[in-house]
């Protein structure tokens, strides 16, 4: 089909499609740029389109791009309406935590997918027909569910408003999922982990037949172990256990369970993204274990979930009742994101509008990837929590306590296992 175009810029190159059978013609930035670490652009493509109604065109990323250095685009796909006819603009970040990426007047810097659209008309109705998957969804709980993210006994939190730059330690590859199957995942998946750790030692085979273990997958760029990294505390701040980044503007609040420390949150404007260390078996990862009792929990509290590989690897999305202020029952976005290293296991779950828009969770996504996991060389039972620490120069004030503890995976989120504590103000 013809569609109109006109030039912008008078010269242009009309967008192409590169092979017989591509699906996006890609188009080019008549601005050249230079764009640091998490830096982000508007770029003009020096065309605009009058496309017919009932279609629209969807700027991709180029895949090339983004394997290579690290560009995505922040609203992919980008949505060009029938009726927009100003020039056709891509909105760029660089999501390389390290290297600046250059683009040159005239690159092919997307890609424009053009598609049929329905218009639809909404028909309210009171009652919507059942589904595959609504069966066995009972509706938003009475109680408050364990995987709610707001109450917490005891909390520490940690001000940094300062800027730390990231260190210079990692190189780049690709990471895949894993799959692990569990019929009752939360018992089952203690058993073989437990059994597998112990098999540690003595370097055995084959006590698990039933099962395939699957190494841990690799971790091109992070999250570090502290043997992969030279200095652990160049851009991080030291907790124990964790060095989590240091970013522009966070606040960084650790979380308690008992006595020890051992979780830390970094909040980033209207997001944010709890990190939780654990012990894990040498050699085989827990993530999709894992992944299978938060979901199986959150879908029995009337939570929906999707999983999907994200740029973390397999991720859940998860739909989570929550009692609102007004008690009325609501939902919350949460994305729980996990990786599995050498003998531990990293989970985050990210909230805020990084879960409600994961496109734009870019920051907090490096802030996990580039976070370094110390584990000890000690025993520890799998799935033991990694204890962290305040920072040395870590100044606490005293914080109300409320909340009692709600019964509940480690995994969930530490939602109900949680607390809050007092509160500390760094002081350097
Ligand atoms: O990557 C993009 C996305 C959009 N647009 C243009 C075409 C689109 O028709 C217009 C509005 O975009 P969209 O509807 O996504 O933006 P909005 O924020 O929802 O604005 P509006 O309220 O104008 O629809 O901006 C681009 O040039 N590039």
């Amino acid at each position: 089909m013809d569609v109109l175009i006109r030039r912008v810029d008078p010269d242009v190159p009309l967008p192409s499609y590169a092979q017989p059978g591509d699906a996006g013609a890609d188009v080019r930035t008549t601005e050249a740029c230079e764009l640091a670490p998490g830096e982000r652009a508007v770029l003009p493509t020096g065309v605009s389109i009058a496309l017919p109604e009932g279609y629209a065109a969807f700027v991709h990323p180029r895949s090339g791009l983004a394997a290579r250095c690290g560009v995505a685009m922040v609203n992919a796909p980008g949505t060009i309406d029938a009726g927009y006819r100003g020039e056709i603009k891509v909105i760029v970040v660089n999501l390389d935590p390290r290297e600046s990426v250059r683009f040159e007047r005239f690159d092919r810097i997307a890609q424009l997918v053009v598609q049929q659209v329905e218009k639809v008309r909404f028909q309210e109705v009171a009652e919507l027909p059942g589904s595959v998957r609504a069966e066995g969804d009972s509706g938003p709980p009475e109680a408050m569910p364990p995987w709610a993210p707001a109450p917490m006994n005891k909390r520490v939190g940690i001000d940094t408003r300062r800027s730390y730059p990231t260190g210079k330690d990692s190189d780049v590859f690709g990471r895949r999922k894993k799959s692990g199957a569990a019929e009752d995942a939360a018992s089952e998946a203690e058993q073989v982990v437990d059994g597998i750790d112990n098999e540690d030692a003595e370097d055995t085979e084959g006590a698990e037949p039933q099962r395939v273990r699957l190494e841990p997958e690799p971790r091109p760029d992070g999250p570090w172990d502290v043997s992969e990294v030279r200095e652990p505390g160049e851009g991080r701040v030291d907790l124990g256990g964790l060095f989590v980044p240091g970013v522009e503007g966070m606040e960084l609040r650790v979380e308690v369970a008992g006595d020890a420390i051992v979780a830390a949150t970094i909040v980033l404007q209207d997001s944010a993204v709890q990190l939780q260390g654990f012990a894990a078996p040498k050699r085989e990862g827990i993530w999709g274990e894992v992944r299978e009792e938060i979901a199986s929990g959150i879908t029995q509290q009337g939570g929906v979930i999707d999983e999907v590989e994200g740029p973390l690897g397999w991720e859940l999305r998860a739909q989570v009742p929550v009692q609102l202020p007004d008690g009325t029952g609501g939902f919350q976005v949460v994305r729980f994101v996990g990786v599995d290293g050498p003998r531990w296991f990293l989970r985050g779950v990210i909230s805020g509008q990084g879960a409600v828009q994961p496109q734009a969770a870019g920051l907090l996504e490096q802030i996990f990837r580039d976070t370094v996991v110390v584990r000890g060389e000690g025993p520890m039972a799998p799935r033991d929590p990694i204890v962290l620490k305040l920072p040395d120069d870590a100044q606490m004030v005293p914080e109300g306590v409320q909340q009692e503890d709600q019964e509940t995976s480690r995994f969930s989120g530490g939602m109900g296992q949680l607390a809050r504590g007092p509160e500390i103000t760094e002081v350097r």
